[in-house]
């Protein structure tokens, strides 16, 4: 598989023009600014996420089929003239929500962090499931790079990614009920943060990961 450099990764707003959500009256920036949308963008996530699961989970009929299909390149095509750069788009970029205004993960709910470590749930519906009740093998690496990454990146830390992300699975993780799950830091030492992430369920451990930070050199995307 070959893949073309983005050229323009994070492009600016130079070439613009005229932004749209303007005329919407919404803020200069909208994407991070919670006053943006207030609420409003969360529901949307969750209505997508919920989607997401009840169609992992359903049977539908053909007539149902082709009416989704249709009614979801309606709203494509009415969302494709406003695709925006990317420092000004709201998906994942609200930080102040549970699962950051996303689907692409399942939501993270964080209920005590300080510098070093979180403690939160994550609850993965039929979206993720990989087969017979447990979690796709490939969600739970994204779980642990959100909760990981975030932390790395915490407490005005210079930005960071992930040089690698060890995952062991120790017990099936299930579908459906909340799963406790913790991330810390290991160490600390220049450019290298070292973090690790547990997912329990109940007393059941069912993967832990440990994941390499590297801070980002001036110029490194
Ligand atoms: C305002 C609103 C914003 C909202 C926004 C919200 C965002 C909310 C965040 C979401 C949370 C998700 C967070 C996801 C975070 C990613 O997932 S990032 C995406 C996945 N990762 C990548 O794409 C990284 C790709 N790789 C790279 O870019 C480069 O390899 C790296 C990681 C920057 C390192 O490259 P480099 O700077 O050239 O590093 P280099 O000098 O070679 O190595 C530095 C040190 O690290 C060691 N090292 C490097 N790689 C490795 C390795 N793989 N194994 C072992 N050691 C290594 C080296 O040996 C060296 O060690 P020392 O010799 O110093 O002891």
């Amino acid at each position: 598989m070959t893949s073309q450099p983005n050229p323009e990764p994070h492009k600016g707003f130079g070439d613009l023009g005229e932004r749209p959500w303007k005329a919407a009256g919404l803020p200069a920036h909208p994407g991070a600014d919670p006053a943006a949308y207030g609420r409003s963008w969360e529901t949307l996530a969750n209505a997508l996420s919920g989607f997401l699961d009840a169609l992992a989970e359903s049977v539908p009929g053909r007539e149902t089929v082709e009416a989704l299909a249709a009614d979801l390149t309606t709203w494509s095509d009415k969302l494709k003239p406003l695709a925006s750069p990317e420092r000004d788009r709201v998906f994942g970029r609200r930080t102040d929500l549970h699962g950051r205004g996303q689907s692409m993960s399942p939501k993270l709910v964080v209920i005590r962090s300080d510098r070093d470590s979180v403690e939160g749930t994550v609850h993965f519906g039929s979206y993720f499931l990989g087969g017979n009740g447990a979690v796709h093998g490939g969600a739970i690496p994204l779980i642990f790079d959100e909760i990981l990454g975030r932390l790395a990146n915490s407490a005005d830390r210079p930005p960071s990614r992930t040089a690698y992300l060890h995952t062991d699975f120790r017990s099936i993780t299930p579908i459906g009920p909340d799963l406790s799950i913790r991330a810390w830091f290991v160490s600390e030492e220049g450019r290298k943060r070292i973090l690790r992430a547990t997912i329990h369920h109940g007393d059941t451990l069912c993967a832990e990961a440990e994941g390499l930070f590297v801070a980002l050199r001036p110029g490194q995307p």
